[in-house]
């Protein structure tokens, strides 16, 4: 029998059980870390990961995954799965979050999920977004229709932070030049990362890695994910989706974004507490060490994961397999 995802220790079961599909997609992506092949590393990811949901007590649907039905044969969106029988959730997936960085045995590689109850979780294409991100201390204080700098100032204030010591973090792209230039004027410091914006956004929200704002355009999906993991830190997440052309546009409003233009704040991207985000790294990264084999044979992996919406409320895994 389906039910709501309404009880704590329902929520609480079902992130341990998204932590072993986790691991499980991170564990079978891993041999292709460096091998310069995305499309097979991603496979390996997004095969292992469909098989162990299969066997979870839950009935889930895909809303952001591997692209539509007619792109991807598994984790499709719209796709169910689970054993349809358990809590109604949506689930939003990324096996190989930078597969660009996996394929090149770079940092930052990481499985990524996020779960909310159904029907709570913005259903957004695979276009671009534009995002601002925070930790806890910044919640509420940010505008993503302010100027950079604003934002800058502000977060500075609410973490008792001279503007110097403030650190932004941005892709390394061209389209962000000019909010690059705008940290260097205002005498923050930025950091670059070439790919994974996922894990920047997380970043602002642990106090321990000194990365304080994330800013830019990238992948929407990734926005999601990102904006689940920030709920359950306690953190602020703004996006607008970029529509670049008509057939975007048209296909926000088909997936019911009625004006796809606008701002969205955290409560419209998930829209409830029962919600929680699991990581598992592939390769080292600012947030997780990625997959090690050991001298015996066994592996190793590295996890995180925040549940719920109270804020602050996350734990990092190490699990010998
Ligand atoms: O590479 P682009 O077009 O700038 O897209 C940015 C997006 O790509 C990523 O860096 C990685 O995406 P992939 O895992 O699909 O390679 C995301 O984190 C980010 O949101």
């Amino acid at each position: 029998m389906s039910m709501k995802l309404d009880n704590k220790e329902d929520i609480q079961q079902l992130a341990m059980d998204f932590l072993a599909v986790a691991q499980e997609a991170a564990l079978s992506s891993y041999p292709w870390v460096g091998k310069g092949k995305k499309n097979e590393a991603d496979g390996a990811g997004t095969e292992a990961m469909r098989t162990r949901m299969g066997s979870i007590a839950m009935d889930g649907t895909v809303v952001i995954g591997e692209g539509e039905l007619d792109e991807a044969p598994m984790l499709y969106i719209g796709e169910r799965v689970g054993t349809g029988r358990g809590p109604l959730v949506d689930i939003a997936v990324d096996p190989v979050e930078g597969t660009t960085l996996m394929s090149k045995g770079m940092d930052n590689a990481l499985t990524v999920i996020a779960v909310a109850e159904k029907g709570h979780l913005l259903h957004a294409p695979d276009m671009y977004m534009r995002k601002i991100a925070v930790g806890p201390k910044a919640k509420g204080k940010i505008d993503i229709e302010a100027p950079l700098t604003e934002n800058i100032c502000s977060v500075a204030r609410c973490l008792g932070k001279d503007i110097s010591e403030v650190t932004v973090m941005i892709q390394d792209r061209n389209r962000h030049q000019s909010l690059i230039q705008e940290v260097f004027e205002a005498g923050a410091k930025v950091k670059l990362f070439s790919d994974g914006d996922v894990t920047g956004a997380i970043a602002t929200g642990i106090e321990d890695i000194d990365v304080d704002l994330l800013v830019g355009t990238g992948g929407a999906p990734e926005g999601v994910i990102a904006a689940v993991a920030l709920r359950s830190l306690g953190g602020d997440f703004q996006a607008q989706l970029i529509c670049q052309n008509e057939e975007e546009f048209n296909r926000c409003v088909g997936m019911g974004l009625s004006d796809p233009d606008r701002i969205l704040r955290l409560d419209d991207m998930v829209r409830s507490d029962r919600c929680f985000f699991v990581a598992t790294g592939i390769t080292d990264g600012i947030l997780l060490n990625g997959v090690r084999k050991k001298a015996d044979g066994s592996m190793l992996t590295h996890s995180f994961i925040t549940i719920g919406g109270r804020g602050n409320n996350f734990q990092f895994v190490e699990t010998r397999h």
